[in-house]
């Protein structure tokens, strides 16, 4: 059996969301969306549509449309990414936009990306930042294999090593520490929910049963103070109910200018400071 791809787009887009729909069709017919219109009578061959017919299966299913792409848009730029990752969020793009205001005047600065992933906040420094030393950090290998292949693809040049946060990097210092590291509570039943059973728990969650979810954030705020240099910057990003309990953490540590800053939706999504 074939079918145009029209037609195709038309008969998943009652099972689908129209958009995920068309972006399928253009993934199996290897077609932009120009392609799609002007071609809208092309047909798929029998294996395409049998492809596609399991793609649009696993959509339905409630599988991550990034996935089944095998990329995510990330401050403009296209980032592979499979299910060994987490699906980068819009939210993150506010670390990106904090950690470039702090690196105005420091144009070799050394930057640490904790928890890396797919690689998208270290690869998108090194692009935006070009006299920076990129170092990126996560416990997963299957992770550092993604983000080493869109550090390729995005041409940059990043120091990606494996292990628990600072462990790899012995007593190295940096001037910009980011991380968006896991902040779901072990409890939290969002982790049932939209998505997220497809991606790796070790990116969602610290695991801590009975937990807040901040274990990793506390960690990660205390070793910042012996790896940032002198008026070095921590840029964390935490759940939409975690800002005060961070700013909390850092007002333990000797960090100052602590603040949190809002996302597009209102909500305060990333904390930080400097170090004293
Ligand atoms: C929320 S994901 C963030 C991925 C990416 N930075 C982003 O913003 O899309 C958290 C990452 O932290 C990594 N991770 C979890 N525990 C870790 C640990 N103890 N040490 C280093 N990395 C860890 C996970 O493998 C995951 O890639």
């Amino acid at each position: 059996m074939t079918m145009t791809l029209n037609a195709a787009w038309r008969s998943a887009s009652r099972r689908i969301d129209r958009l995920d729909a068309r972006l399928l069709v253009e993934q199996v017919a290897t077609c932009t969306h120009a392609d799609l219109i002007a071609h809208s009578t092309r047909t798929l061959s029998a294996d395409q549509l049998c492809r596609f017919e399991a793609l649009v299966g696993r959509r339905a299913s409630g599988e991550p449309l990034a996935y089944l792409l095998g990329s995510a848009e990330f401050y403009g730029r296209e980032f592979v990414v499979t299910p060994a990752v987490l699906i980068p969020r819009p939210e993150t793009e506010l670390l990106v936009d904090l950690a470039i205001e702090r690196l105005r005047s420091l144009p070799n600065a050394r930057i640490l990306d904790l928890g890396t992933g797919s690689g998208v906040l270290a690869v998108t420094l090194a692009r935006l930042c070009p006299g920076a030393l990129v170092t990126a950090v996560d416990l997963s290998p299957a992770a550092l294999a993604v983000a080493s292949g869109n550090a390729v693809g995005h041409a940059v040049e990043v120091s990606f090593l494996a292990g628990h946060w600072y462990t790899p990097l012995g007593e190295s210092r940096f001037d910009l520490i980011v991380a968006n590291p896991p902040y779901v509570a072990h409890a939290d039943p969002h982790l049932q929910g939209d998505g997220l059973p497809y991606e790796p728990r070790i990116a969602l969650t610290d695991g801590v049963v009975g937990g807040d979810g901040l274990a990793c954030l506390r960690e990660i705020i205390r070793g910042a103070v012996t790896h940032l240099r002198p008026a070095g910057w921590l840029l964390v990003e935490h759940g939409y109910n975690q800002a005060a309990a961070v700013r909390q953490l850092l007002g333990q540590q000797r960090f100052v200018e602590i603040g949190s800053w809002c996302d597009l939706a209102g909500i305060e999504r990333v904390s930080g400071g400097r170090l004293d």
